[in-house]
């Protein structure tokens, strides 16, 4: 190996410290997304573990360390990967499928390092590369949706691509011995720098695309109720589910919390904040994932019910204030209960703000009768009509 391929290799590190300043920024803006602050570290400890593994400058016991922290950043990467695509953690059976190749290059390393030399280090590090690069492309394979698509597809090529690298280097490295391997050629450690620049920079987009998903999330969300706040159901609404028919039956629920006032003014703000957050819950759990619960403010939550006609509204409106109704709060040693008073409009998914105002009308009707009820819109009229 030549000193430019020592200076290309240890730039790469500098270049990997830079990488990681930058994913841990993303990390930083995209709060609870998995994989992108590790993906960052280990990629740092791969590249400047491969870097002292490969400089022959270094001892031999130097050289077998950089090859052990090679292989731990491999590791890393490859859980970074499984974490970052699906958001969810590793299973038992994903831990030992990954143990597996960890711990078999780990006693290679250790075995070459009794032996002496650092062939048996290669071939380790080679294999571990290829098993991580090809989980890399098989999980990729599950970002199809837009904006994560096109850099998902530009990642597993360069995956590809790797492959038939690592795949040419170790071949040469088995059949004519560690003084012929490609990875010693300038041109070998060229491509292989450039594609790893590939992938990172792929990485850097869907760290960015994630972390623009995740602002997202927390602008639309009510940080008390976990519900959608005014904001997010407005960005709801304009965006119906794909292939719904704007003329389909839609109920709207405007619901608000009976004297709620004196909740916080007997309890305190923190029991009210509780009374909140436990009719939200209340209301999720009895939604379904096609329908939208929002909180507009104060105590008042909007709910509305995809493919749902007046009847089947009121009668869902019924249920949910006799649900909410059923809750019990207890503070010093008084029981409490809340009613509710709802307002229903229904009519099609086109003029869902017609309704929700109409819905509205119909919830203050509600107060007006005296609380603890639904009422659907007009009908209070109707009924005055036929009195
Ligand atoms: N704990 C808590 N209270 C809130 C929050 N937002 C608004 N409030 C309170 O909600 C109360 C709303 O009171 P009002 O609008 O008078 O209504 P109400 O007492 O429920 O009476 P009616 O609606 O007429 O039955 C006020 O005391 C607000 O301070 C919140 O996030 N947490």
């Amino acid at each position: 190996m030549s000193i430019e391929s020592y200076a290309a290799t240890f730039s790469d590190t500098v270049l990997a410290v830079a990488l990681l300043w930058l994913f841990s920024y993303a990390a930083r803006i995209a709060v609870g997304v998995r994989g992108i602050r590790l993906w960052g570290w280990s990629h740092l400890a791969y590249t400047l573990g491969s870097a002292i593994q490969t400089t022959a400058l270094w001892p031999l016991p130097v050289q077998h360390a950089g090859a052990l922290l090679a292989v731990a950043g491999l590791g890393g990467l490859a859980v970074a990967m499984r974490l970052f695509v699906h958001q969810q953690p590793l299973s038992a059976t994903e831990r030992r499928l990954l143990a597996l190749p960890l711990m078999a290059a780990a006693a290679c390393v250790a075995y070459g390092s009794v032996a002496g030399g650092t062939e048996l280090d290669s071939v380790a590090l080679a294999g571990v590369e290829m098993c991580v690069i090809a989980s890399f492309a098989y999980h990729l394979q599950a970002l199809r949706s837009a904006p994560y698509h096109a850099p998902a597809q530009l990642m597993r090529a360069g995956c590809a691509l790797l492959l038939l690298l690592y795949l040419a280097d170790l071949g040469t490295l088995l059949v004519r011995g560690s003084a012929a391997r490609l990875a010693g050629d300038a041109t070998w450690i060229a491509a292989d720098l450039s594609l790893w620049f590939l992938l990172n920079f792929s990485m850097v987009m869907l760290a960015s695309f994630r972390a623009l998903e995740a602002m997202r999330h927390m602008a639309h969300i009510d940080p008390l109720t976990g519900a959608l706040n005014r904001r997010g159901f407005e960005a709801a609404v304009a965006t119906p589910a794909e292939g719904a028919p704007a003329a389909a039956p839609t109920g709207v629920l405007v619901i608000d919390v009976d004297h709620f006032k004196q909740v916080n003014d007997r309890f305190g703000h923190e029991a009210g904040d509780r009374v909140l957050r436990s009719i939200a819950s209340t209301l999720l759990s009895e939604i379904r994932p096609v329908d939208l619960l929002a909180r507009f403010g104060g105590e008042e939550f909007v709910i509305v019910l995809a493919d749902c006609d007046g009847e089947a509204a009121f009668a869902r409106a019924e249920h949910l204030r006799e649900r909410a109704k059923a809750l019990q709060f207890e503070w010093l040693d008084a029981h409490v209960r809340i009613t509710l008073s709802v307002g229903v409009a229904s009519g099609p998914a086109s003029d869902i703000e017609r309704l929700r105002q109409q819905a509205d009308e119909a919830m203050y009707e509600a107060k007006r009768g005296g609380r603890d009820r639904a009422l659907r819109h007009g009908a209070a009229a109707q009924a005055r009509a036929a009195a």
